[in-house]
């Protein structure tokens, strides 16, 4: 199973607990015949020297086997941790190469569950594995061997006890099984509520839900806590009766070794091996059935660890690899269909775009502008027609040469709880506080910040502690802070008012002569200088042209120009 791949990196410190908990185990098989030898061929005989000297052995022995036991739990708990650690680390590495539609398909609350619970589960089973399944058999088979040695008549007895453990455990498995997929579903519905209370907190207090929210929370919780009460009450059935079933083995044991006593054919130092012995079948015996029981939970969450590592993720672009800069973008009878639909979200798309000239792109909500900026970002390769980069197929270009060329201020802003200078670093490591004071500058960002330590303020997580429309300043700033080819805003713009929108556009035609700039917006005014001017409606080109052109030739674009009152031409 390619979810136990990385226990082969730990394979010297498995051999290591291997033989720890071998030793822990011979020596606990051979305390008793110790103490037999002791009851009978000392204590019965008054041989003092033999006691002492068998019971200075005992002592060796039981410190023998504490600091073997001692050091194989260390080590097993080392190469477990170590284990899950890389798996988690390898999820992680998956997911992060995931696309947008992958990680929503598989629900952003069951990865997190997969990653630490999933995982955790995992974790301790293979604890269990290396020290107690290694230990249950040989304790159990290990002590049949010593108690048959010891006295084969009794063995026989006391063996008739076996298959009743063996029926409960198979019952008890056999109930619990189908509980343990649900149980891990429902613990991803109560994460899944948590992260929508976290994420989505505004919404429910805008409209006052935080009682339906707590409602559905409690269900969820609730639900979760009946299956796990559930499986745990048929699981703790199990312990009670193999006590008992321990119990009414050891007096079986009592009842006929004392008859064997009578009969001369047992000493009573035997008996109390044999009694020893007896236990550590069972002891045996019990871990082993509490190995079963926890198998069915781990194979749950195997295969929802596995269907993440294993998943045939969606391969975007190709090997040929970029050289120089990104100077030209073209899209030919571009097309696009999001997987699974039926209609384009983009079709037959023409344009194309120089280093110097500025794109800008226009259309009601829904038109297809962001799926437009997304493959050019590669986080999909086109269903049919062009994207040329440079005259080479986007499909074709690896991913890592096309991102690095292009900066981008995404619709949502996100942001990470550090400082602005953490947050300009994001997109550009190398970055010195004189270009991001300049960068501030130019997206006007920097007439909210404090002017003492500037760089040194706070961003909340997600940027929280601003406006709206300072925060589209910080975005900017932000993209502007990479040394791109290409800088792509994707309605940035849209909570800046006028004269701010402005004068930001302003200072950028002059910051971004060298690269090539694509603007989507909601406003002609944001847009009305573009060197070109693409209006989507519908995922369709409903006209390409300067915004002169376009007023003149177009009836889409001149309607949306009227309607917000950019209808005159150009000055
Ligand atoms: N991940 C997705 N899976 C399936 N369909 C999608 C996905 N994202 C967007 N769409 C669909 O593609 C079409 C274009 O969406 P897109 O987000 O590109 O619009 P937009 O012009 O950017 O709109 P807005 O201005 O509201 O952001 C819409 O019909 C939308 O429902």
């Amino acid at each position: 199973m390619s979810v136990f791949r990385d226990l082969r990196k730990y394979n010297g410190l498995l051999a290591l607990v291997f033989f720890l908990t071998l030793g822990n185990t011979f020596g606990e098989l051979f305390l008793p015949r110790l103490l037999a030898l002791i009851v009978d061929n000392g204590i019965a005989v008054e041989d003092v020297q033999y006691v002492l000297k068998i019971g200075g052995i005992m002592l060796v022995v039981t410190l023998f086997t504490i600091v073997v036991r001692g050091s194989a739990s260390y080590y097993s708990a080392k190469a477990a941790l170590a284990y899950s650690r890389d798996l988690r680390k390898r999820i992680f590495n998956k997911v992060n190469h995931m696309t947008f539609d992958e990680t929503e398909a598989f629900g952003i609350s069951s990865l997190i569950t997969r990653t630490t619970n999933d995982v955790g589960h995992i974790e301790q089973f293979v604890l269990l594995m290396m020290r107690p399944l290694l230990r249950a058999p040989l304790q159990f088979i290990g002590g049949l061997i010593m108690a048959y040695l010891t006295h084969p008549r009794l063995t026989g007895i006391v063996l008739i006890s076996m298959p009743i453990i063996f029926v409960l455990i198979y019952f008890v498995i056999r109930v619990v099984i189908p509980y343990f997929p649900i149980l891990q579903k429902a613990l991803d519905r109560v994460n899944l509520l948590l992260r929508q209370r976290l994420t989505g907190l505004k919404v429910i207090r805008a409209f006052s839900r935080d009682k339906q929210e707590e409602a559905s929370f409690e269900e969820a919780n609730d639900e979760y806590y009946q299956l796990s009460m559930k499986i745990n009450n048929t699981m703790s059935t199990v312990q009670p009766l193999l006590t008992f079933v321990v119990g009414v083995t050891t007096v079986i044991a009592v009842y006929f070794g004392a008859q064997f006593i009578i009969d001369g054919s047992m000493n009573i130092g035997e008996l109390l091996a044999f009694i020893q012995y007896t236990a550590q079948v069972m002891t045996g015996l019990v871990m082993l059935s509490r190995m079963l029981t926890i198998i069915p939970r781990t194979s749950t969450s195997i295969a929802r660890v596995q269907e993440v590592i294993e998943y045939p993720s969606r391969k975007v672009g190709g090997s040929a690899r970029l050289t120089g800069s990104t100077h030209s973008i073209e899209a030919k009878d571009l097309t696009f269909y999001y997987p699974g639909a039926n209609l384009p979200a983009l079709e037959k798309i023409n344009f194309s775009l120089k280093t110097g000239e500025v794109l800008g792109i226009i259309g009601g909500t829904g038109s297809g502008k962001s799926t437009f900026l997304k493959l050019l970002m590669q986080f999909y390769d086109p269903t049919e027609g062009e994207l040329l980069i440079n005259g080479q197929q986007i499909n074709q270009l690896h991913t890592e040469d096309v991102r690095r060329r292009m900066s981008y201020v995404p619709q949502q802003n996100f942001f990470f709880s550090e400082s602005v200078r953490g947050n300009m670093q994001y997109s550009n490591p190398d970055i010195s506080d004189e270009q991001i004071l300049n960068d501030l500058t130019v997206a006007k960002a920097r007439e909210f910040l404090p002017e003492e330590d500037t760089l040194g303020t706070k961003v909340v997580r997600g940027g929280a502690n601003f406006s709206g429309g300072q925060r589209q300043r910080l975005a900017i700033t932000r993209a502007l802070a990479r040394d791109a080819n290409v800088y792509i805003f994707d309605d940035s713009f849209s909570a800046l008012d006028y004269r701010t929108d402005y004068e930001i556009r302003q200072a950028l035609e002059d910051r971004l002569k060298g690269a090539m700039t694509i603007i989507v917006a909601q406003r002609v005014a944001t847009i009305r200088h573009a060197d070109k001017i693409l209006v989507l409606e519908d995922g369709k080109v409903q006209g390409y042209g300067s915004h002169d052109e376009l007023l003149a030739d177009h009836p889409v674009y001149r309607e949306i120009a009227v309607s917000q009152g950019e209808a005159e031409v150009s000055r």
